[in-house]
């Protein structure tokens, strides 16, 4: 493949189109599908995150399997037992491998389906890879299905915030009643801390969601006006085997020196994250649209993709950080995908 250039004041050169199309053909004639674990705990974010891939590199390209099937009970036997999902010994994590062995190979998987409207299992359903295959779930970053993984992505938001989501979807959208809601909630905290968190450690990105901290900046009086609510993200990077060319980022420093513009931040600070080289960028308040949909476009022209594919409803309120996060963790992925193909060659 050759090399990928591009500057800010460049828009894409045909060369670099033509070497993105070459990409979507060679994803599509791949035999094993490129696979993407999403780990984290319930309610944060995984499934918000893997919809922005798959919304960008558009769903001929992207599908995704949600491993929740893979519990051993469903919630009423949960009741009984007393057992947690977060437990790993409460799932079938083998059966999980054997499939994603077979996934690997090409070959499509009956996978078991969880219906979390009813709290019981579904008939399983044909699940046929295509050449990228984002799974996510509890324990997606186990040591025993890190194998069959190509990228990982860990979603880390702060306390406050994940209790604030999961409260909210569970009585909204899955019919949790509030007591039990809460009391599970509460038991699963140690269950986090002892099966799921640790998985951050090798993730090659970490997604990390605090309430915004911009406040913090003013230290006599904050004057700006933030949305509410309003996040500051965090990614946390393991550099590119090999970087893509320049990103750019459509930038009005103009608007930005009125008193009266929503006030954000951004910062990109290298450091060691669990002992490796990390890169962290820090977002914080609110972008414009203008500069969100302007790197959007870039990022879609360079994938090729013809038809933008609406952003689904339950993403209208996603802010500028969360969209700004998603477009930048598919570009990481994208440098990813370009040097598996390299190597693949
Ligand atoms: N970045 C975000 N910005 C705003 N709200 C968000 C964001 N991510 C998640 N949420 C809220 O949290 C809820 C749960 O998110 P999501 O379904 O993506 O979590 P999940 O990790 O896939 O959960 P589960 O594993 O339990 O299915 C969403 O319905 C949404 O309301
Ligand atoms: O940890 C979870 C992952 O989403 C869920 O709690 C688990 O899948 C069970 O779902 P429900 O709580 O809707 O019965």
């Amino acid at each position: 493949m050759e090399t990928l250039t591009a500057t800010e004041t460049q828009p894409m050169t045909n060369s670099v189109q033509f070497v993105c199309a070459t990409a979507r053909q060679q994803l599509k004639q791949l035999r094993s599908p490129i696979i993407v674990g999403v780990a984290g705990d319930s309610g944060s974010g995984k499934t918000t995150y893997s919809n922005g891939i798959r919304r960008l590199l558009g769903s001929d390209l992207v599908s995704t399997l949600c491993t929740d099937g893979y519990h051993k009970e469903d919630r009423e036997q949960r009741q009984i037992s007393g057992r947690l999902p977060l437990d790993p010994a409460a799932n079938h994590l083998d059966r999980l491998a054997e499939h994603l062995k077979a996934l690997k190979q090409g070959k499509a998987v009956p996978i078991p389906v969880y219906n979390h409207g009813s709290g019981k299992f579904e008939q399983p359903e044909n699940f046929v890879p295509t050449p990228i295959v984002v799974v996510e779930g509890l324990h997606t970053l186990y040591p025993e299905l890190i194998p069959y993984l190509d990228f990982s992505l860990y979603v880390d938001p702060d306390h406050p915030v994940k209790w604030q989501w999961k409260w909210e979807r569970d009585l909204k959208r899955r019919g949790h009643k509030a007591e039990q809601l809460e009391q599970e909630m509460l038991q699963r905290e140690a269950a986090f801390k002892r099966w799921i968190d640790f998985q951050k450690i090798d993730a090659n990105v970490v997604i990390k969601i605090f309430h915004s901290q911009l406040q913090c900046l003013a230290p006599h009086q904050f004057t700006g006006i933030l949305p509410n609510p309003c996040y500051k993200v965090e990614l946390i990077l393991q550099p590119a085997p090999v970087p893509l060319p320049t990103l750019p980022l459509p930038f009005d420093l103009a608007a930005m020196l009125a008193v009266d513009q929503p006030p954000f931040m951004l910062a990109a600070v290298p450091y060691r994250y669990w002992g490796r080289s990390a890169i962290a960028i820090h977002l914080d308040g609110v972008l414009s649209q203008k500069t969100i949909a302007g790197l959007e476009d870039y990022i879609v022209n360079y994938t090729g993709i013809p038809t933008d594919e609406a952003i689904p409803e339950e993403q209208y309120e996603l802010t500028s950080a969360t969209r700004f996060a998603q477009l930048l963790i598919t570009w990481r992925f994208l440098e990813q995908i370009n040097y598996l193909l390299q190597k693949n060659r």
